[in-house]
């Protein structure tokens, strides 16, 4: 159930990251901690002279008088040695490690709000679990989040949102890598990038040796042979607890309760280490629950009739049409619901509802 695209990405990073080719501000390759964090952080001189001659030049031409010749040519050289000498002015032009450098919480509650439906309880977690990681400036490990829920119900589509804003190319960023393979990988992409991002697809069909592989990475360790990995963020996703987390969203709907008033504790059980030992989860063999290497679990609820039909005005307004009710209303009654009599929840998510719209725009 991997996005194509997600997993097409991966391909590029088999090679254990970029190497000493990238120019320094990418974090110069090799485990130089110390340049990575200038490369992102602290101004240096060289970049304030940088910021300050580029002020210069930028006010002379809305006739700002104290800019005489030898300041104008000190401005320009600072500019160049700016330019040249940090690294941070070149982020300007092209993406860096850490970019976007202080995540806005504010920007991801507007994203996760506008853009995914029918999930309050993964919006809350997501958004405290994140925001919090990225500015707390020494986490103790990286972060991982764990997302469960039936097919087609946003795991993919909240990853996506979580990189892009963090990172300007989102999915699409060097620093941004879907799981491919494996320990030399994870380790070369975080030498070049502390905050790297990991996202994980299909975790339930995984290997648990692969699985027992990556548990290092993910604990409380400062280095592990000179690389530190607490800035990273791994997203792991799977379709185990699915049914348990539907069945709650069934009681409550059974017992003429909003979904908004399902807690998280009333995901509990749903995604506790039993629920995930009864089927073969791959998560289970690994100790990465025992040694509570997981920050959170993120329950994904199955989607229900109107959600369809928000998902489908979306893809309309992306494809440029007229939001068509009478077409909105067909593509969702296409769909498949469950339970068999009551016809509740969408079968496949909002997945599939996107070809099914192809049919009407020929
Ligand atoms: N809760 C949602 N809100 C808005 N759009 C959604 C939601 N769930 C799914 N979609 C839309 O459907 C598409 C497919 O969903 P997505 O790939 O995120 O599902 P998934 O939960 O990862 O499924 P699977 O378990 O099959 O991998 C998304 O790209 C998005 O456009």
């Amino acid at each position: 159930m991997a996005a194509a695209g997600l997993a097409r990405r991966s391909a590029r990073h088999k090679d254990g990251g970029r190497g000493g080719a990238e120019p320094e501000a990418r974090g110069g390759g090799g485990a130089g901690g110390g340049r990575r964090e200038s490369a992102q952080g602290g101004a240096g001189p060289g970049m304030k002279l940088g910021r300050a001659a580029l002020g210069l030049l930028l006010l002379a031409p809305l006739g700002v008088r104290a800019v005489e010749p030898i300041s104008l040519g000190l401005a320009l050289a600072g500019v160049l040695t700016g330019y040249i000498s940090y690294p941070r002015l070149y982020c300007l032009f092209a993406e860096c490690c850490g970019q976007k450098r202080s995540l806005s919480r504010e920007a991801l509650q507007k994203d996760l709000d506008s853009k995914l439906f029918g999930q309050h309880l993964a919006k809350k977690v997501i958004l405290n679990a994140v925001s919090g990681f990225i500015s707390n400036p020494k986490p103790k490990k990286p972060l991982t989040l764990s997302l469960h829920g039936w097919t087609g119900t946003g795991k993919n589509f909240v990853s996506k949102i979580i990189a892009e804003n963090i990172y300007e190319g989102g999915l699409n960023s060097d620093y941004v890598h879907l799981f491919d393979q494996l320990q030399l990988w994870i380790r070369g992409n975080v030498s070049v990038c502390a905050r790297s991002i990991f996202i994980f697809d299909e975790m339930d069909k995984m290997h648990a040796g692969l699985i027992d592989a990556i548990k290092p990475f993910l604990d409380y360790y400062d280095h592990l042979d000179g690389v530190s990995y607490q800035k990273a963020i791994f997203i792991f996703l799977s379709n185990a607890g699915a049914e348990r987390i539907t069945d709650v969203a069934l009681d409550f709907w059974r017992s003429g309760k909003q979904r908004e008033e399902i807690k998280l504790k009333d995901m509990e059980h749903a995604l506790s280490v039993s629920a995930f030992n009864n089927r073969n989860s791959g998560f289970w063999h690994s100790s990465l629950i025992d040694r509570n290497l997981i920050d959170y679990f993120v329950p994904f609820l199955p989607l229900e009739y109107k959600h369809l039909k928000m998902c489908i005005r979306v893809e309309m307004q992306s494809r440029g049409y007229e939001v068509d009710e009478d077409i909105v209303t067909r593509v969702a009654e296409e769909m498949t619901f469950f339970p068999k009599e009551e016809r509740i929840f969408s079968d496949k998510g909002c997945k599939t509802v996107f070809t099914k719209l192809d049919y009407y725009y020929d």
